[in-house]
């Protein structure tokens, strides 16, 4: 990047935000969790006194146990929480990668609910100097439920600031050729490697999302139309026609009707019609999570094979593919522009610094 001389370099931090996961599979802290996770108004919008009253209720007794179980059939031994590991990892070589490229960037992650808190997070990168501040949620398409509640948070910790960071934030990336790209690439190795579906003999490719109150759609919430383009354009990229691919919805939660199709009853119904292969994948999961591990490559597999499916092959979220490490360097340099990272305050001071040199001998 040309430095520019006009442009005044400041610590700027990214903050990738993601949505949070329990401290350990075990019905106490899930509960701790989920708690905290459905009380926020974003996720669920039925008036408070009736809500209240349902969570505490019957949803967290009963639901905390369950849940629990399904988080300890998918704890990664020493690393925990795989949301926590993979997100914390693509932090990390998030990071690396701006090192690599000479620039100084803080990069972080924060959790909506549950540690590291986006407050915590914020504090420890004021005592790090931060001045200017990029928010990267690690949801591609938007949501009022997930970006939305995220970005609330942060406003509401900036908002007891006295001394506040200029502040940026990204709202989605559900269309950005780099993500697209990532993507593409996560599902054509998997084929590399281990073949590609034979779509002539009926083999078909699911993409599911996670779904969301279609209720949320009607009040305007873009996240069904997001979720649409990522997967047209994801099906384009891998050059699949229109019929070898469907975009599905999961992980449905309480009696509303949420986006259609359901992921499960659509497994099954291809199933009953004689798909003896499957592919899935879960495009709007920048890290694998309860949501991937145990309902899509364990539940759904179930689902598929009970109903006479002989090949179901889940496809891993893009977790570190190198490919998704760029793609958030991409994403983030396009809303860095303006910002000069402090390497690059080194070089505009380097150069002026050789100006005033050269100044001086043309004088002496
Ligand atoms: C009303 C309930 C829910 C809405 C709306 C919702 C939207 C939503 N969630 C994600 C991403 C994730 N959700 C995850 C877990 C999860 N989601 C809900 C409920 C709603 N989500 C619950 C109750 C849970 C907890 C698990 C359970 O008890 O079923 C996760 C995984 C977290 C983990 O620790 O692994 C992710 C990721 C999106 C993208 C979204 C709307 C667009
Ligand atoms: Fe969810
Ligand atoms: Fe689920």
């Amino acid at each position: 990047m040309n430095p520019n001389p006009h442009l005044r370099p400041t610590k700027t931090a990214i903050l990738l935000l993601n949505l949070g996961t329990p401290a350990a599979p075990t019905a106490k802290a899930v509960r701790v969790y989920l708690k905290e996770f459905l009380s926020d108004p974003r996720v669920v919008e039925i008036p408070r006194v009736i809500w209240w009253c349902i969570l505490n209720g019957i949803i967290l007794p009963i639901r905390s146990g369950a849940s629990a179980k399904k988080y300890a059939s998918i704890w990664l031994p020493k690393l925990g929480s795989p949301l926590m590991h993979y997100s914390r990892l693509q932090a990390k070589e998030l990071g690396e990668r701006f090192a690599q490229h000479g620039q100084t960037v803080l990069v972080d992650l924060a959790m909506r609910y549950g540690q590291p808190s986006t407050e915590a997070v914020l504090g420890e990168l004021q005592e790090q100097g931060m001045e200017r501040l990029l928010l990267l949620p690690l949801y591609p398409q938007y949501s009022a439920t997930t970006s939305a509640s995220s970005f609330d948070e942060v406003f509401r910790v900036l908002g007891k600031w006295r001394n506040q960071p200029e502040l940026r934030l990204v709202k989605h990336y559900h269309d950005y050729p780099a993500y697209i790209n990532a993507l593409r690439d996560q599902v054509q190795t998997f084929w590399d490697k281990e073949g590609c579906p034979d779509f002539a003999k009926g083999d078909r490719f699911v993409m599911s999302f996670h779904g969301l109150p279609k209720r949320n759609l009607m009040r305007g919430d873009p996240y069904h139309c997001e979720c649409l383009k990522t997967g047209r354009m994801l099906g384009e990229a891998l050059g699949l026609e229109a019929g070898q691919y469907l975009v599905t919805f999961q992980s449905r939660f309480g009696k509303a009707e949420w986006l259609k199709p359901y992921t499960a009853p659509t497994i099954e119904k291809l199933a009953q019609a004689g798909c003896e292969r499957m592919d899935i994948f879960c495009p709007g999961f920048p890290a694998d999570c309860l949501e991937t591990l145990e309902e899509i490559a364990m539940e759904a597999r179930e689902i598929f094979l009970e109903h006479g499916g002989k090949d179901y092959r889940y496809i891993p979220c893009l977790n570190s593919n190198p490919a998704w490490i760029e793609a958030l360097e991409i994403i983030a340099q396009q809303h860095l522009v303006g910002w000069p990272l402090d390497s690059e305050s080194e070089a505009v001071l380097t150069k002026r610094n050789e100006r005033a040199e050269l100044a001086k001998e043309r004088i002496a």
